[in-house]
């Protein structure tokens, strides 16, 4: 049997960096998706599944992960695995983080993997990946194939997605979360609450592994969806009454969050009370945003001016994320060809190149054409859908 779990990706309207330092931030799931397909095969050594497996497996299969959209395939024999990480049986209910031991033992089984030296960065997804596999399933053999819409590594959460999608397709292959609600014709099923909670600790814990030290925000709206208010840990749905319009260009300047957010980190230890103030502020942006994001506009002049005030509270994050040292020159020109058509834009997500948020009150297809003219991408994408789906077939 297959199952299939696909993840969003997320857009940060607010807070991005701040988030990470206790301030809140507010996101919203966008509808390019990473799908992750698994296929365990037969785990026990008879004469019948053992002609499933080389050789040189010890007859005993092997973990094998397809990233389709990078054409290359990374398996593991799982005599290997067992060599390096002990007979793990595989465990079901909340993680425990992946300890600074098992953090060695997963590096050296990505030796002799063969990754492309310009596909380096793929690396700490492949640790995450088997830090998830072999913690939720142990040593079985299966085949994972990966196929994603988004970006990577461009601010559109794409580790995130990656760690929700993989967690909730090896939490439903073992049994510990099972397909919940979602009407009888739909492919795509529903989790309930307390399995979107288990998948997101999990996932939270793949970041932590690619991220370093991950807030959160992203895998928590990659599984559970909508528009949220994210604060140390806690989150809110934010009901919003009008749709939130937005263009995203992606720079196609490569970034990597961890080592931005460590930058980050590294100039609030240099000047502790000037980032204090700055986090404070964006904080505050944060909460206005969210409840501006909810309150109702039923009439074209409320709408208006309910767009007034997200563009300003979004210029004035991009400003801060300025003083955090993460803009970047790419980022830069998507600011001043969009405020060219009077239109507002900040950075999302880490920051350094990767994608910029413009505010559209209605779609101009000009900026766009612009923007791709330097070699940009625009996505036009629905903003505030579904989290975590799961199908198995
Ligand atoms: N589909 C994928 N396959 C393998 N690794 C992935 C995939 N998507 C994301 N990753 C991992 O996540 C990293 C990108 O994460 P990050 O720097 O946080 O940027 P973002 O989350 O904004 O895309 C990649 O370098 C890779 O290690
Ligand atoms: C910079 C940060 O706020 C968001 C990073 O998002 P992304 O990985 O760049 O999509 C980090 C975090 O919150 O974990
Ligand atoms: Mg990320």
């Amino acid at each position: 049997m297959e199952v299939r779990a696909r993840a969003p990706g997320k857009i940060i309207l607010a807070g991005e960096h701040a988030v990470v330092h206790g301030s809140a931030a507010v996101a919203a799931a966008i509808d390019l998706y990473t799908t992750s397909s698994l296929r365990l095969l037969p785990e026990a050594l008879t004469p019948a599944t053992s002609f499933c497996y080389a050789e040189e497996d010890g007859g005993a299969g092997a973990v094998e992960l397809d990233l389709r959209d990078s054409a290359l395939v990374f398996s593991w024999p799982c005599s290997r695995l067992r060599g390096a990480l002990g007979e793990l049986s595989g465990k079901a209910g909340a993680p425990a983080p992946c300890s600074p031991d098992k953090l060695a033992a997963i590096a050296k089984l990505m030796e002799g993997q063969e990754i492309p030296e310009a596909k380096i960065w793929l690396s700490a997804g492949l640790s995450a990946f088997l830090y998830l596999y072999t913690s939720i399933l142990g040593c079985r053999p299966g085949k994972t194939v990966v196929i994603s819409d988004l970006p990577i590594g461009a601010g559109l959460g794409s580790s995130a997605a990656f760690c929700v999608s993989m967690s909730g397709a090896l939490l439903t292959a073992s049994g510990a979360v099972g397909t919940g609600r979602g009407s009888g014709a739909e492919e795509w099923q529903l989790f309930g609450k307390d399995d979107l909670e288990l998948v997101n600790q999990w996932a939270f814990q793949g970041e932590k592994i690619i991220h370093g030290k991950p807030s959160g925000i992203d895998n928590s709206v990659s599984t559970f969806g909508s528009m949220i208010k994210f604060k140390k840990g806690e989150l809110t749905n934010l009901r919003s009454r009008n749709p939130v319009k937005m263009l995203i260009t992606d720079t196609r300047v490569g970034r990597n969050t961890k080592a931005l957010v460590a930058g980050v980190s590294e100039r609030a230890s240099r000047h502790p009370d000037a980032t204090a103030s700055v986090f404070n502020a964006v904080n505050s942006i944060s909460e206005e945003l969210s409840s501006i994001v909810e309150l109702a506009a039923e009439d074209e002049i409320a709408i208006t001016s309910k767009e007034d005030k997200l563009a300003e509270l979004m210029e004035m994050n991009q400003g801060l994320l300025q003083c955090m040292g993460v803009s970047h020159s790419s980022i830069e020109t998507v600011l001043r060809t969009s405020l060219k058509y009077s239109l507002v834009s900040k950075l999302t997500g880490a920051g350094g190149g990767g994608c910029v948020l413009t505010l559209i009150p209605t779609l101009l297809e000009k900026v766009a054409t612009e923007l791709e003219s330097y070699g940009f991408r625009c996505f036009k994408v629905e903003v505030g859908g579904r989290g975590l789906q799961v199908c198995r077939g």
